[in-house]
């Protein structure tokens, strides 16, 4: 069986504003179908990393190649259109109910345009994507009535409506209660069933908001990579806790991760220390 088909490849990024470098040598390679996770403290450069899969920012020196596209070299607009990027910041306030909020994700605005109307397909299309989120029920509902975790699946459809090969979670789990995350991540897990060739990155600061069809870390600490490759390698108590800076043990129970600070004292039987 052949690799599956690179959709981001990052080479030697260096990122420099203001005379700081703030990125210093980052690599790392998607294929189709991968879950990523990108990991790391505050100030780590998660989101300057982000920005750079998402086709935002270019980077000072080392290639950048989305889909097939290298930074620089391609229309970004244009590239930017089969990415999704779910960011729970989403700067909605006018009152749309979730179907139109979904079919935004055509335009790639954040209101609906003035005078454009979805296609049947499309509408068709987006009430799908609802269903398949779990929000059918709330349809019609407006935006600003949804709570936080609802906002986070309706965004999640959004993005996927423009058929990405590239999706972008931006610490999806911010703000949102025990229940509400964890039906996020169950509909995260979804995904790799419902659109197996799709690429995924979630950025988070903590190991306990992994889905868990994740499949590779990308750790980051002080702009440098720590470790990036198949999760169970890359995420270690070891790994971790150097670039978190602080003795943290590492511990992964039924598919899910975990991570706490490292004290004296027996291992917990249930947990497999990774
Ligand atoms: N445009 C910029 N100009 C100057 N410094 C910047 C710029 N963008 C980012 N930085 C700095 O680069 C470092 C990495 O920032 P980045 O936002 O990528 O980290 P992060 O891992 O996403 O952090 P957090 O988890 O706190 O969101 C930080 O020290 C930040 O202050």
């Amino acid at each position: 069986m052949s690799p599956a088909e690179v959709v981001l490849e990052l080479t030697d990024v260096v990122f420099r504003r203001q005379d700081k470098e703030i990125l210093h040598g980052v690599s790392c390679t998607v294929r189709a179908g991968e879950h990523w996770a990108l990991l790391g403290p505050n100030g780590a450069g998660k989101s300057t990393v982000l920005g750079f899969c998402g086709a935002l920012t270019h980077p000072t020196s080392g290639t950048v190649r989305v889909l097939g596209g290298q930074l620089g070299k391609v229309e970004l607009q244009a590239l930017r259109r089969e990415i999704g990027h779910v960011d729970p910041r989403h700067p909605l306030r006018s009152p749309l109910s979730v179907h139109d909020v979904v079919l935004t994700g055509l335009t790639g605005s954040v209101d609906t345009p003035p005078r454009w109307q979805p296609t049947p397909e499309q509408s068709a299309q987006a009430t799908e994507l609802i269903e398949l989120l779990g929000l059918t029920a709330l349809a019609n509902e407006r935006w600003p009535t949804l709570s936080q975790g609802e906002r986070g699946r309706a965004l999640i459809a959004r993005a996927l409506i423009g058929e990405p090969r590239l999706l972008l979670l931006d610490e999806p789990s911010t703000g949102l209660d025990v229940a509400a995350r964890e039906q996020l991540l169950e509909t995260v897990d979804l995904l790799t069933r419902s659109h197996p060739e799709l690429a995924s990155i979630l950025v988070t600061h903590h190991l306990e908001e992994l889905p868990e069809t994740t499949t590779h870390a990308l750790l980051v600490s002080g702009g440098a990579v720590v470790t990036a490759g198949p999760i169970d390698q890359a995420l270690t108590t070891a790994s971790v806790s150097r670039a978190f800076g602080h003795p943290i043990r590492v511990a992964r129970h039924d598919g899910r991760w975990s991570a706490r600070a490292a004290r004296r004292g027996g291992a917990d039987p249930a947990e497999e220390v990774a």
